[in-house]
């Protein structure tokens, strides 16, 4: 372990190693993921959302408690998603305007693919509801990943709409689940810009026992 070397990995700064050694190809896929924005346009095949949901499902999962409940909002659905979050706002802020709320009807096509990440949390002694939350957080990472490694472009967003219950309720999650956000995937734009990442001394430290200093 390296502590003090600046990690800013970037797309450019990958191994020379890739081609001789597969599995350092899997990692230059992981280093290099970034969110991704625009996303348009062709969606993600079918085949290819079936190995992300199967990268998500492969999470760990404290108990096998399986608390994962993806949603997923392609085509003219995402036109009802729309009208749902307009409504939906408008409920919450009687005084504010409905057209400024009229947003969310763009983005509700803001991707060809919306996966609204899902959680199913169990009162269950010694599996915190965090650790099952935590589960539902590392499916969602697998997912980003697997869009990546298939060439598709993936963004983790929230927002005002997240954690309104009538929005769980109109998209036929039951009462007791909750959402963690919504996967934006698609096709990319334009290429990605380089991204300097942090430093890995200022995130990972050694403890070398009480004694050591
Ligand atoms: C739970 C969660 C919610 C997020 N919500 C938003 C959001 O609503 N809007 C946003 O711009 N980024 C949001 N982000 C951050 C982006 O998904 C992304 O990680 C960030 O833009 C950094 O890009 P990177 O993934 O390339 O490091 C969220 C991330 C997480 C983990």
């Amino acid at each position: 372990m390296t502590l003090s070397h600046p990690s800013s990995i970037t797309a450019s700064a990958m191994s020379s190693e890739t081609s001789a050694n597969p599995r350092r190809a899997a990692l230059d896929v992981l280093l290099s993921r970034q969110s991704r924005w625009p996303l348009v346009d062709p969606a993600p095949r079918d085949e290819d959302l079936d190995v992300i949901f199967d990268c998500a499902l492969r999470a760990p999962d404290h108990g096998r408690l399986r608390p994962w409940r993806f949603v997923v909002v392609r085509g003219d659905a995402r036109a009802e998603l729309g009208e749902v979050m307009v409504e939906l706002a408008c409920q919450r802020e009687p005084a504010t305007p409905r057209e400024e709320q009229a947003w969310r009807r763009e983005r509700a096509f803001a991707a060809p693919v919306i996966v609204v990440l899902g959680a199913s949390v169990e009162a269950r002694p010694g599996i915190p509801a965090t650790e099952q939350l935590l589960s539902v957080a590392a499916a969602a990472m697998n997912m980003l990943n697997a869009a990546h490694a298939l060439g598709y472009g993936a963004f983790w967003v929230t927002g005002p709409d997240t954690y309104d219950r009538d929005l769980h309720a109109a998209l036929d999650f039951e009462p007791d689940e909750q959402v963690v956000g919504f996967l934006l995937i698609g096709s990319t734009a334009q290429p990605a810009e380089p991204v300097e990442r942090p430093r890995r001394d200022a995130h990972v430290r050694e403890w070398l026992g009480r004694a050591s200093f």
